[in-house]
């Protein structure tokens, strides 16, 4: 199978959440080229990555290109996760509804206080944070969404680890020191606002 480079692997993924919008098609290069900002010869390259016809000349066909895209990225299979800390970000992770579009099922919310566990509504069953070994390996769940506060990030980090999760998107404003067998991505709202800034500051310009 063909190496993609994780740039394009970016690209793909942005790319499948423009195609999941974009109705019927086809959908050119150039349409791709105004909605992303990408050049039009970036765009072919990413997609000649991919195995199979999509079409070009008129435009890409929407339900080939998404396929394969799902195909390539491993995406093809429905993946568990939960969401650990219950505070305000994670009980607003409990009900967003992009979770029933498919690859990724919500299966469980952990929260260290007994408490927290008791009292929220959830569509999912809610969980102490001592149960996640038992539950994380009963349910098979591959991913964590980490919503504990700055202080507790570390440790539940290496708790998830432990229990045998593979990947964790880390809302906490701290770099985990872990396994590098486990994938994190780090999402930090100041680190968006930041890169507006540079992007907006002319070159040059320390104001
Ligand atoms: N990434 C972002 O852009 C962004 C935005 C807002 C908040 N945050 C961060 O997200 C985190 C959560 O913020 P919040 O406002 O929801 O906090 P919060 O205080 O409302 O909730 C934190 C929850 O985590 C639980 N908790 C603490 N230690 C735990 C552990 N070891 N295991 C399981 N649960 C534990 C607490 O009981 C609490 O319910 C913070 O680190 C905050 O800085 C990030």
């Amino acid at each position: 199978m063909v190496q993609i480079p994780e740039p394009a692997k970016e690209r793909l993924l942005h790319l499948m959440r423009i195609l999941e919008q974009a109705g019927e098609g086809p959908l050119t290069s150039g349409e791709i080229e105004s909605r992303t900002g990408w050049a039009s010869h970036t765009i072919r390259k990413d997609i000649s990555y991919l195995e199979g016809d999509f079409g070009s000349s008129s435009g890409y066909n929407i339900p080939s290109l998404t396929r394969a895209i799902t195909e390539s990225l491993g995406l093809n299979r429905s993946r568990k996760f939960c969401v650990v800390g219950l505070g305000r970000l994670g009980s607003a992770y409990l009900n967003f509804s992009a979770y029933q579009l498919g690859e990724f099922e919500l299966v469980a919310g952990f929260d260290s206080s007994v408490n927290r566990v008791e009292i929220l509504k959830s569509p999912v069953p809610l969980y102490p944070a001592y149960k996640m070994p038992e539950v994380i390996g009963r349910f098979g769940i591959e991913l964590a969404l980490l919503c504990v506060p700055e202080a507790s990030a570390q440790q539940a980090a290496e708790k998830l680890a432990a229990a045998g999760i593979k990947g964790i998107v880390n809302f906490a404003p701290v770099v985990l020191d872990i396994s590098q067998d486990i994938v994190v991505r780090n999402v930090y709202v100041a680190d968006e606002l930041r890169s507006l800034a540079v992007k907006i500051t002319p070159e040059g310009n320390e104001a």
